[in-house]
């Protein structure tokens, strides 16, 4: 995380809790007016480290309603899209419905969606500029398995997955992406990436934004890490220069745990 001399952020940290296909729309409502309560409660400052959530579809009309009705710092996403605005694809969303919920972002190629529904490079390239026609933020996922990881090919390949989503799109577009680091293998079993890993790749994924683009617009770019972070390790891998913020899995089921997330900043020093 780089800071300026004054000690502001030079990008936004932006701490994102993917529910997956948790919680349904009841719970949902809990588990969010919860979280906001505590982080009311601890003064989290939200125009420092802005906090995220990205609930189900089924979920997100009623996040809308509360975050208006409570007047809530708190914004949200929808974990997937379609690349199509609307017609006959029974089962998808289009980037139009989710703007109109008042998404602010959109996971594009998180690795579940990669492996278990088969997306390809071409379809995710397709959704990062159907997110873009909407106004949503495309928060694209990329990242190795442990096959590719053991084979010390990892670094290689998610250039590969970046170049392949990213093709085609102007520097004014990606100055606002978010790109999401996540370590296939790191994913819900615990094994975190150390955050010498998460430096090493966002370092990577910067320097190949500048060449493929600009400086100026590499440096607005935030990059996340994802897999496995706890509110006991979330400091660590926070505190590396290229890491802008976390995406968070089963840990931002848990209001204490994400909130300790989203309060990184007080484990600084003493981590
Ligand atoms: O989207 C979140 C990632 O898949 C990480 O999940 P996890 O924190 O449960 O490992």
């Amino acid at each position: 995380m780089t800071t300026s001399k004054n000690g502001e952020f030079v990008r936004r940290p932006l701490i994102a809790g993917n529910w997956k296909m948790n919680m349904d729309h009841v719970q949902g409502i809990t588990l969010l007016q919860k979280l906001a309560w505590t982080l009311d409660d601890a003064n989290h400052d939200h125009s420092r480290v802005e906090v995220a959530v990205f609930p189900p579809f089924t979920d997100l009309r009623g996040v809308q309603t509360l975050v208006a009705g409570d007047d809530l710092d708190v914004v949200y996403g929808a974990q997937d899209l379609s690349q199509y605005d609307s017609g006959a694809y029974t089962g998808d969303i289009s980037g139009q419905f989710l703007n109109k919920l008042g998404c602010r972002y959109v996971l594009v190629g998180h690795s579940e969606r990669r492996s278990v529904h088969q997306e390809s490079d071409e379809t995710l390239r397709a959704k990062v500029e159907a997110a873009y026609r909407h106004d949503l933020v495309p928060v694209l996922c990329v990242g190795e398995g442990l096959d590719v990881r053991q084979a010390g090919r990892h670094v290689e390949h998610t250039l590969d997955q970046l170049r392949a989503d990213l093709e085609g799109l102007d520097a004014a577009k990606v100055s606002t992406l978010v790109v999401a680091y996540e370590p296939v293998w790191a994913i819900g079993t615990g094994e975190v990436a150390g955050p010498g890993d998460a430096q090493e790749m966002c370092a990577a994924i910067r320097a190949e934004l500048v060449k493929l683009y600009d400086e100026g617009t590499a440096e607005k770019v935030r990059l996340l890490y994802g897999g496995s972070v706890k509110g006991q390790n979330a400091a660590a891998i926070l505190r590396e220069r290229d890491v802008d913020g976390v995406l968070v899995g089963g840990a931002s089921l848990d209001v204490g745990e994400f909130a300790s997330i989203v309060r990184f900043e007080n484990h600084l020093v003493t981590d």
